[in-house]
């Protein structure tokens, strides 16, 4: 229909002819009713039962027709092959009941074999007559028939044997004889045969012995692989197959980076709905690709930036406004790289000021300088200082900017969050601001001592304090965190950061305690463990993305292999960047040749990210009270956690149980029981409440007595 302009443009559809369709007024109508009539006839043939699922879309049809035709070139054969097993299956019979099996079994059973022998050997011998007389019979009553009628009775004769053989020994649940040795589901034969999948599935222990799936789609071809959506018995969960992905690979005898399982959610599934996606071959062995960034002049860093390709070869795409980014992975695995890519979408907006703390001190950050509002790179104490007052000027602006907000009218600001359009106001100077610090480890383990407000600590610990407040409260204010490392252990990357960095991205790490690290705790008793990723595979990750991603939806986390973007890309990107600042007037700070020194208020930050006082005042707590209120970091303030297991305490403090359970006792701590929230439920958990640890290090400061209690075990 050809629409008048003011519909395009999203006012009310009017026809961009109402004068003729005034004169035709009832035929109008009429095509209307009849419009709306085959609308519902579509909509109810889409979606009735009745209808099978093969005639709801074309693509299902074309490939049931595929189907079919391969059905009849292969039916021979599996006819043949259906015959076979049932001689085998007829013959084992004959031979139990010949050597009259069940009788011996159950004389072997009573130990009376001895006594039976005599009569078991008679009733062998009757057996053994009554197969030669049938044989005999047979023979003769085949002999006479082909006599007086001719060959075609032994054709006719041999074609229902063959039938009935087929018959029994045709591939059903329980069929002795079927089960082959050598090939089965160790071969990738379930894209013909569902069945070989259901066998797969019960090898894995996925689904009982007597458990079947239901096939929602056909196996079809899809990328360089097959494509099979599956449902689970009723009382199978999809995420328990996402957790034992490895032995379903085993089953089906594919490298697990081969098997690609996804949970189907929303509208079209449910959590038994698994999709199942198999390889031909290593989806990792092909050379990587070039960022698609390198092929556009400008972005919008509020749209999600190109990051990388899945298994499928579906792109990833990473929202970064309004979320931060942690990445972390051993030495030489593409952590750079990624974070990197997550620069190159923000660099090619002008609108986007970015700060750059390269503690690696090599010159893959190098082109990013001519960009950067602020540029730093080397590892030594003084740049950690440098960085701590870049993150000072941080927090004040963020602080700055909520002020702001709060004048700011509700059509400008609807929220207490930026806007594209707010971010792009030279008038309201708040841009999206994007930090990176790769090796984000170098400051956070500084121990040059600090004095703030009077109170001593590391450089490193403010450092943490001030990431994570930034990581908290930054994000809506238009703050991007991207923090690389190398180590992504517990006394690293403080727990209390670790929880408010939105997205995680791990690649290869040592095991699976640092993979829990990046990507959050319990992740590798979901089927995530970036310690299994392969060594050879580069820039291949884990990425738990914050919120949605655009390959598979709503998913917990998808492995993805980024895009390469070498250092010559690089410098294009960056390159482009500036000339993109100049033509927008966008170009600031040490890119623009200013290097002017922040201006910092200290005693403002200090007041408002509130721990610094709280932090200096552990000095002085017994152990190993200290460890954990020092662990626990922001998380111990009222409004923080509520209750902190003691397993987690044992895991990340790295103590005996034991011991920890006696000194906590000593220090007038007790465990409680408590339900917390697991990925196998609701669980009881012992642990400690905050309030209580609180009140402990209140008393210990005040200098009261401690209500000492000694625990026997807590574990
Ligand atoms: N997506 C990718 N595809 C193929 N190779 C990649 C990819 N990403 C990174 N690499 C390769 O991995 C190598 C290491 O990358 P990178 O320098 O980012 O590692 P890193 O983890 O930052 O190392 P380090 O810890 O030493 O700083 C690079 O030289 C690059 O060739």
């Amino acid at each position: 229909m050809n629409w008048s302009e003011e519909a395009v443009n999203g006012s009310l559809p009017v026809p961009a002819t109402p004068a003729r369709l005034v004169g035709a007024e009832g035929e109008y109508t009429e095509s209307r009713s009849r419009a709306s009539w085959s609308r519902r006839t579509a909509s109810w043939w889409l979606h009735s039962r009745r209808v099978p699922a093969v005639l709801k879309s074309r693509r299902l049809a074309v490939q049931a027709l595929k189907d079919l035709l391969v059905a009849c070139a292969l039916s021979p054969f599996r006819f043949l092959g259906a015959v076979v097993r049932g001689l085998v299956v007829a013959g084992r019979w004959w031979r139990s009941w010949v050597r009259v099996a069940d009788y011996r079994a159950a004389a072997e059973q009573a130990e009376k074999l001895a006594d039976k022998f005599g009569d078991i050997r008679a009733l062998a011998l009757f057996r053994w007559k009554v197969t030669g007389a049938v044989v005999a019979v047979i023979i003769t009553a085949g002999a006479v028939l082909d006599l007086l009628y001719g060959h075609w009775v032994l054709w006719i004769g041999g074609s229902v044997l063959a039938v009935g053989l087929a018959v029994l020994g045709r591939r059903k649940d329980g069929s002795p004889g079927r089960t082959a040795v050598l090939s089965g589901p160790r071969t990738l034969t379930w894209t013909m045969d569902p069945q070989v999948l259901v066998d797969a599935f019960r090898d894995a222990k996925l689904i009982g012995k007597d458990e079947t799936l239901r096939l929602v789609e056909r196996a079809t071809r899809q990328g360089d692989g097959w494509a099979v959506t599956v449902d689970l018995p009723a009382t199978r969960k999809a995420a328990d197959v996402i957790k034992n992905r490895e032995a379903l690979a085993s089953a089906l005898a594919v490298d697990e980076v081969q098997l690609t399982v996804e949970r189907v959610r929303g509208n079209g599934g449910h959590a038994g709905r698994v999709a199942l996606w198999v390889a031909d071959h290593d989806p990792y062995g092909t050379p990587p690709q070039r960022t698609p960034l390198l092929g556009v002049e400008r972005w919008d860093a509020w749209r999600p930036v190109p990051f990388g390709r899945d298994a499928r070869q579906r792109r990833v795409d990473l929202p970064l406004v309004w979320t931060s980014l942690l990445v972390g992975a051993i030495p030489r695995q593409g952590k750079t790289f990624a974070a990197r890519l997550a620069a190159a979408g923000v660099i090619l907006d002008p609108f986007v000021r970015l700060y750059v703390a390269d503690f690696k001190s090599g010159k893959d950050w190098y082109a990013a300088g001519q960009v950067a509002h602020r540029f730093m790179s080397g590892d030594e104490p003084e740049h950690v200082l440098v960085l701590v007052d870049w993150l000072v000027e941080l927090v004040a602006e963020v602080q700055g900017r909520y002020r702001r907000m709060q004048d700011l009218d509700d059509t400008v600001c609807p929220e207490s969050k930026i806007t594209p359009a707010m971010s792009r106001d030279p008038h309201l100077n708040m841009p999206v601001t994007a930090i990176f610090v790769d090796e984000v480890q170098v400051p956070l383990e500084d121990r040059t001592p600090l004095e703030v407000q009077g109170k001593r600590l590391t450089a490193g610990e403010y450092v943490g304090e001030l990431l994570t407040w930034l990581a908290r409260k930054g994000p809506a204010a238009g703050i991007v965190l991207v923090l690389a490392t190398q180590r992504p252990d517990s006394k690293t990357i403080p727990s209390s950061l670790r929880a408010v960095m939105g997205s995680r991205f791990a690649l290869r790490v040592m095991d699976w305690r640092d993979s829990n690290i990046v990507l959050g705790e319990q992740m590798n008793t979901r089927g995530y463990d970036s310690s299994r990723l392969l060594a050879s595979h580069k820039g291949v990750g884990i990425l738990r993305p914050d919120g949605q991603i655009s390959a598979g939806g709503e998913l917990l986390a998808i492995t993805v292999r980024t895009y390469y973007m070498p250092n010559e890309d690089w410098r294009v990107i960056c390159e482009r960047g500036r000339a993109l600042r100049e033509a927008e007037r966008t170009l600031s700070g040490h890119a623009a040749g200013q290097h002017s020194s922040p201006v910092l208020d200290y005693a403002a930050v200090a007041r408002a990210i509130g721990t610094v006082a709280e932090r200096a005042d552990r000095v002085g707590l017994p152990e190993p009270l200290a460890s954990v209120v020092e662990w626990l970091g922001v998380d111990l303030q009222p409004g923080g956690r509520e209750f902190v297991p003691t397993a987690e305490l044992v895991a990340e403090l790295e103590v005996d149980p034991k011991a920890f359970g006696l000194q906590m006792g000593e220090v007038g701590c007790k465990p409680t029981r408590n339900r917390v929230v697991t990925p196998d439920g609701v669980r009881q958990v012992r642990g400690y409440l905050t309030a209580d640890l609180r009140a402990a290090v209140v008393r210990l400061r005040e200098g009261g007595a401690v209500d000492g209690e000694v625990i026997e075990d807590d574990r």
